[in-house]
């Protein structure tokens, strides 16, 4: 762990975790994407600007509140507009903090360090303008390009989401390479980029607050990405279910054995619905149910189980990237697994039983949500 790990204390590195685990205890594992598509703006009748955009935000936002555990807002679709879209943005966020939701500002940035600190400002520190709860965050320069960024979210109580395995099957090409020096040699970059996350979470009671991206469109490349969701103890942002494809099985299997920290996040399938409240808080209540009681199997399933399998995959050069997982190159043991394979962790046990606890007592979960 380097100084700024270090320096960052275990209440600070747990704070936006327990806040999100609260909210997701709550209102079950959703996440609504504030995307403000021009096709939707004018399909709901908005002009095409920061006005229209900001109009579609707050109404997402009603539908999501008490119905969902977060919002993400798609920067990009508001600094389309300028000046305008950052203020339209800065205004949706103050909305929500007033309306107690947790806020993620998807604006999947990276850079060179002290370029990318300032990141800090705008989205993380009490005074910013964008004051966000977790900000996203693309790691190609290098993991520690972030590590700065990463100390000023958790001195803040705030959180990050460092993309892994993206939902574009574009991007496991890039995400599975193999690593040819630094910290992780012989394994794949999305590998490195969840280890490196996972350090932040590590001594953490209960869910972390440095999370990943894994994308539930990804079944199939899961091995491939050298990635094991299910000994990550952060929070798991998941996009990819429903427009881009996704389904309830494919919840089922990437995030198989993982502990209540899979937060699925969705965006046209609900504003699709929209522009009426109703239509979308309808819609946000039915898809939250689905992902939760899919995410609620993948746990049930590792518990049949015991363990997440042992990979078989074995790449061109006979390299085998998820089992390597478990034999990291830089001597440490494998992150945060289990020391015997068959047991839980107390923390992941915990984390379990109140997710199932809160899922089993509640039959009637649709009215529970409205
Ligand atoms: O960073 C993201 O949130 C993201 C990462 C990723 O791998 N794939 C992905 O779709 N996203 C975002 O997640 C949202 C998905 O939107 P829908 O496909 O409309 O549900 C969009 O805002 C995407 O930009």
């Amino acid at each position: 762990m380097n100084n700024t790990e270090a320096q960052t204390s275990i209440v600070q590195r747990s704070e936006f975790g327990k806040r999100l685990k609260a909210s997701m205890d709550l209102y079950g594992p959703l996440c609504v994407g504030i995307d403000p598509h021009r096709k939707l703006l004018a399909k709901w009748g908005y002009n095409v600007d920061a006005q229209g955009a900001e109009l579609f935000a707050m109404r997402m936002l009603q539908a999501a509140q008490g119905r969902a555990a977060a919002v993400k807002f798609q920067m990009p679709m508001f600094e389309r507009y300028g000046s305008k879209g950052f203020a339209a943005l800065e205004r949706a966020l103050f909305a929500a903090r007033q309306m107690g939701v947790i806020t993620i500002v998807d604006c999947l940035r990276g850079g060179l360090p002290t370029t990318v600190s300032a990141l800090a400002d705008a989205y993380l520190k009490p005074d910013a303008p964008m004051l966000a709860d977790a900000i996203t965050l693309l790691p190609y320069y290098g993991f520690r390009s972030l590590t700065n960024l990463v100390g000023d979210a958790l001195e803040n109580g705030r959180g990050v989401f460092i993309a892994s395995v993206t939902s574009n099957t574009e991007g496991i090409s890039l995400q599975s390479a193999i690593r040819q020096r630094g910290d992780f040699p012989g394994q794949t970059v999305a590998y490195g980029v969840a280890h490196a996350a996972q350090n932040f979470n590590d001594g953490v009671e209960g869910m972390g607050s440095v999370g990943l991206i894994i994308g539930a469109t990804i079944g199939q490349w899961m091995k491939t990405s050298g990635v094991d969701p299910s000994v990550f103890t952060g929070p798991i942002l998941s996009p990819g279910y429903g427009w881009q494809g996704a389904e309830a099985k494919d919840l089922k299997t990437v995030f198989k054995g993982t502990k209540g920290n899979v937060l699925v996040t969705v965006s046209r399938s609900i504003s699709s619905k929209g522009p009426e409240i109703s239509d979308l808080a309808m819609a946000t209540e039915s898809i939250a149910l689905d992902v939760r009681q899919a995410l609620y199997e993948a746990m049930e399933e590792n518990d049949k189980e015991g363990v997440p399998e042992p990979p078989t995959h074995t790449d061109n050069d006979g390299h085998d990237p998820a089992l390597s997982a478990a034999n990291l190159a830089d001597g440490h043991p494998p992150v945060s697994t289990p020391s015997t394979p068959h047991q839980l962790h107390p923390q992941q046990v915990t984390q379990h039983q109140s997710y199932n606890r809160f899922l089993i007592s509640d039959p009637n979960r649709r009215s529970r949500i409205i």
